[in-house]
């Protein structure tokens, strides 16, 4: 039987030594969904994709990926499972080519079988890998970098993505054209877990956008509901956004 839910996170509590930064976090990401996860610096959003991904271990609470538990996990077993965390810190390996590093990354044994046609769709989407598939990571703008980095969540053969702050230090048009790509990801199929600064960004794109606030989730917004932009920007980030 097919899971109405992708991933249910339910009362995760995680940090770092002896501290906690998320104080007992739960959320939903439908089959076919698109969530955002927005809020201000330092409050835990990578955290929490650190916590579901086995990069760090919950210390409390339950993390299902497509009806199992995946919590405490390790990080490659969670990518077996399908679930693609892509993260901000651009961790490419500076002197590999483009084109060896997308083919490195279908490295899982569900993935590999679908390294070629995965290989097509990702140049498909972003063109500009294609030009620049003997270049090196290093040479890359900031711009063609993320596009790589969801690349290399895409050779994975993901059945879920999420994507940590995919538009940081992108131009408007830039952030437009992901804005494209990641919606057509998103329409093959794999649900989609979006941290995101540019709560716009997060609205064009999102089915639903839960608000982050001191390692909690203290707000829930769907789609359609009339938000105040300027409200939340000074809810979330202080006067100066008013
Ligand atoms: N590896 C680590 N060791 C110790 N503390 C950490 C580590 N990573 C993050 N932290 C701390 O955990 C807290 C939450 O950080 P986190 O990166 O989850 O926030 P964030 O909401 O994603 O912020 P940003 O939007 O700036 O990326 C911060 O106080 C941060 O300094």
């Amino acid at each position: 039987m097919t899971p109405d839910l992708a991933l249910e996170v339910s009362g995760v509590r995680a940090g770092y030594d002896s501290y906690d930064v998320l104080m007992g976090v739960s959320l939903k990401v439908g089959i076919n969904e698109r969530v955002g996860l927005f809020g201000p610096n330092g409050h835990g959003k990578t955290t929490l994709l650190n916590a579901i991904s086995g990069v760090i271990k919950p210390r409390v609470g339950n993390v299902r990926f497509m009806g199992d538990e995946i919590a405490g996990k390790s990080p490659q077993a969670v990518v077996d499972r399908g679930l693609i965390h892509v993260p901000q810190a651009n961790l490419l390996f500076p002197q590999m080519e483009v084109m060896e590093t997308l083919e490195l990354a279908a490295f899982c044994k569900r993935a590999k079988p679908e390294k070629s046609a995965n290989l097509d769709k990702v140049l498909q989407l972003f063109p500009r890998l294609k030009e620049r598939r003997r270049q090196q990571c290093k040479t890359l703008s900031g711009g063609e970098r993320q596009m790589l980095s969801i690349g290399v969540g895409l050779m994975c053969a993901p059945k879920m993505l999420m994507l940590d702050e995919p538009t940081l230090g992108l131009s408007p048009k830039l952030k437009d054209e992901l804005a494209v790509a990641i919606g057509e990801i998103s329409q093959t199929g794999i649900p989609l877990l979006l941290v995101e600064q540019d709560i716009s960004f997060v609205l064009s794109l999102a089915d639903r956008m839960y608000l982050v606030d001191h390692g909690e989730i203290t707000r829930e917004v769907s789609k359609g509901q009339d938000v105040d932009h300027e409200q939340i920007m000074q809810m979330y980030f202080g006067e100066e956004h008013a």
